[in-house]
């Protein structure tokens, strides 16, 4: 169907019952832990809750059903008081329970210290809360992790929260706990991918929030970001920019605890994860470099920036159907929110609301407006159904605490496979003095070593050169390993930088040459389109960190256009590429969009499309977002 901008009777519907499924979950969480609603309530049961809520929800009431791990809650407030029978040993088994959570959350954990697993009360009293802090931190040295103490309640001091609802008595509060890296290898990494229209305040926003201070409104805060002279003088972002943020493992940041600028290799070696923004351009103009920044570096997360006083205009819109499109999950900042008139303020988050709900969004938007819900939204942003709303000022400072301390909690997310064979995807290549050639990227699966031998392809015979990956290097630091959803560098022995580009990809060194493939099926979704799509057709397609201009050979209806979903088989025009099912395509030309999923990459023109996709789509190729 068309996309015309109003949504069908069972469209609104659907959005109307996992909202108001959502509020009515929401308020029912506050009523329990306010002690309103026993925790037995039927109407907690998951069954009752629809499935569209089911993944950022179900865990959640089971924990408040205390479903999770009951019968060990008595045992856990003996372990942090020190109370059990074997008072030493109890130290070492609250360090096991924190080391599994740990290696669950990829390097860290938040801990309710307080409640037990189910939610209730432990009914700390000051002394209790002080020596349960002291226990956990004792049994988090003991497996090389720290404590910071995000937020309490009923305990006083700098971390307590304003907010008194009194929903759980006792006295508690929620503790980030991270393992601090051995190695450099062990840093966790989260890419996020910034957009919005000009002027939103991407890079100012990025620059106040890395390197601390405030901006004046005319620029101060993004000079710090620009890469080349001519974006300083028309204040334009035109390459994809790339700043670090890092956080040690007790919770601070890294970039500004010395009052002064540091390097990206200081940053690294004192951080236990690091963020890394690419600051996408937002000018009409620049769009091509902002869809290949969106695929080529492989980001985690989207954070799209909407100045409070203009809404979501020009870019925007489309910066976000792209997110969508890749289904990276979304947050948003609203800039400038000093400057804007309430009125027009309250116009821009309906007109946010509005689009994020609507079908081809599907999101449920929540506006962060205090600590707790920080912390709660990010523990549950791993689920793509929630869109974080956040409303700041580069110039007071408002509300950026907030944004800091999402980002310092934003979970690991795990869309790689650590135990696949190696594949890298070169984003970006350079001839370095004194080192040759290097090819950046990120990996998508498996490991690497330094002295590792490696094919690099395909040429545009399709073929693979062989060589040696001399060095490695994470975020500017030295390294020997590199591991998926890892982003690194390579320098290459015996390669000529004419010889590698992005697009290409570096593979472990096999017995059979790999396949490239020059023709594919797809399931693609029509955006927009002035006429109609036939065989014979060209456009630029993007598939990660390839760029190239294809034609589609074969559809299985005559023609196509906007709304449609419709299996396409394409051809690379210049040279065959590396491909497999599940990756995601976007192609465009002119004012044609469209997006899709490569579902076979054995296309046998002997078969009717249908056959073909069926054929290669036992791998599991994730649903295209409605349209
Ligand atoms: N008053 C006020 N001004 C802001 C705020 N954030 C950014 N600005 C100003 O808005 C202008 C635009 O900010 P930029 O960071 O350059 O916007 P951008 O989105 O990065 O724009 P491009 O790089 O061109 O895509 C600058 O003059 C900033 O000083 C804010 O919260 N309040």
């Amino acid at each position: 169907m068309p996309p015309t901008g109003k949504l069908s009777y069972e469209e609104r519907k659907r959005g109307e019952v996992a909202l108001s499924e959502f509020a009515e979950y929401a308020d029912k969480q506050q009523a329990h832990r306010s002690g309103q609603v026993a925790p037995s309530d039927s109407r907690y049961s998951t069954a009752s809750v629809s499935r569209d809520l089911e993944d950022h929800a179900e865990l959640d009431i089971l924990d408040q059903l205390g479903l999770s791990d009951a019968p060990h809650a008595a045992k856990l407030k003996e372990l942090l008081l020190g109370t059990g029978d074997a008072v030493e040993d109890s130290l070492q088994v609250l360090a096991g329970t924190l080391q599994t959570r740990i290696d669950e959350g990829h390097g860290e954990t938040i801990f309710d210290l307080g409640l037990e697993d189910g939610g209730e009360s432990m009914g700390f009293d000051l002394d209790q809360w002080k020596t349960a802090l002291q226990r956990l931190r004792e049994a988090a040295e003991t497996i090389t992790a720290h404590c910071r103490v995000l937020l309490t309640y009923n305990v006083g001091g700098p971390e307590e929260s304003p907010v008194t609802h009194g929903r759980v008595h006792g006295a508690w509060g929620k503790v980030l706990v991270r393992h601090h890296p051995d190695t450099i290898e062990e840093m966790a990494e989260l890419r996020i991918a910034v957009v919005g229209n000009v002027d939103a305040g991407k890079s100012t926003t990025l620059g106040v929030l890395v390197k601390g201070g405030l901006d004046d409104g005319r620029g101060r805060a993004r000079i710090n970001l620009f890469r080349h002279k001519h974006e300083i003088e028309s204040g334009r972002t035109s390459s994809v920019g790339l700043e670090i943020m890092g956080f040690d493992s007790r919770g601070e940041i890294v970039s500004n605890s010395q009052g002064r600028k540091l390097s990206w290799e200081e940053i690294g070696k004192r951080s236990a994860k690091v963020i890394s923004f690419s600051d996408l351009a937002g000018h009409e103009r620049y769009l091509r470099t902002t869809v290949f920044g969106m695929l080529s570096s492989s980001p985690n997360y989207c954070l799209l920036m909407v100045a409070a006083n203009n809404g979501l205009i020009g870019m925007s819109k489309e910066h976000l159907g792209i997110a969508l499109a890749l289904n990276v999950p979304v947050m948003v900042i609203v800039t400038k929110i000093d400057i804007c008139p309430p009125n027009i303020l309250q116009e821009t988050l309906s007109q946010l609301t509005k689009i994020l709900k609507s079908p081809g969004a599907h999101k449920i938007p929540i506006f962060v407006k205090n600590m707790e819900e920080t912390i709660n939204t990010a523990t549950q942003f791993v689920s793509q159904r929630i869109c974080p709303i956040f409303q700041v000022s580069n110039v007071t400072g408002e509300n950026l605490d907030l944004v800091r301390t999402f980002l310092n909690i934003l979970p690991h997310r795990g869309q790689y496979d650590p135990d696949g064979a190696f594949e890298f995807l070169i984003n970006d290549t350079f001839s370095v003095p004194h080192v040759g050639t290097v090819v950046a990227g990120v990996v998508k699966s498996g490991v690497i070593h330094a002295g590792d031998s490696v094919i690099v392809g395909p040429d545009s015979l399709g073929q693979f050169t062989t060589t040696v990956i001399k060095s490695i290097e994470r975020k500017r630091i030295p390294v020997n390993a590199c591991f998926a959803g890892q982003s690194g560098s390579f320098a290459l022995k015996r390669v000529r930088r004419k010889e590698v580009r992005k697009g290409m990809v570096v593979l472990k060194k096999m017995d059979a040459p790999p396949k490239v493939y020059r023709e594919f099926v797809a399931e693609v979704l029509i955006l927009s389109h002035a006429t109609t799509i036939k065989p014979k057709y060209q456009a630029m397609l993007h598939v990660g960190a390839v760029s190239q201009t294809c034609s589609v050979i074969d559809i299985d209806r005559p023609f196509i256009r906007t709304g449609d979903r419709a299996l396409v088989a394409f051809r690379f025009v210049q040279r065959p590429e590396f491909l497999a099912p599940g990756d995601r395509v976007l192609f465009r030309e002119g004012k044609t969009k469209g997006l899709g999923i490569v579902k076979s990459i054995d296309y046998d023109p002997t078969k009717p499309l249908s056959a073909n996709a069926k054929e290669g789509a036992s791998t599991s190729a994730p649903t295209i977002p409605h349209d």
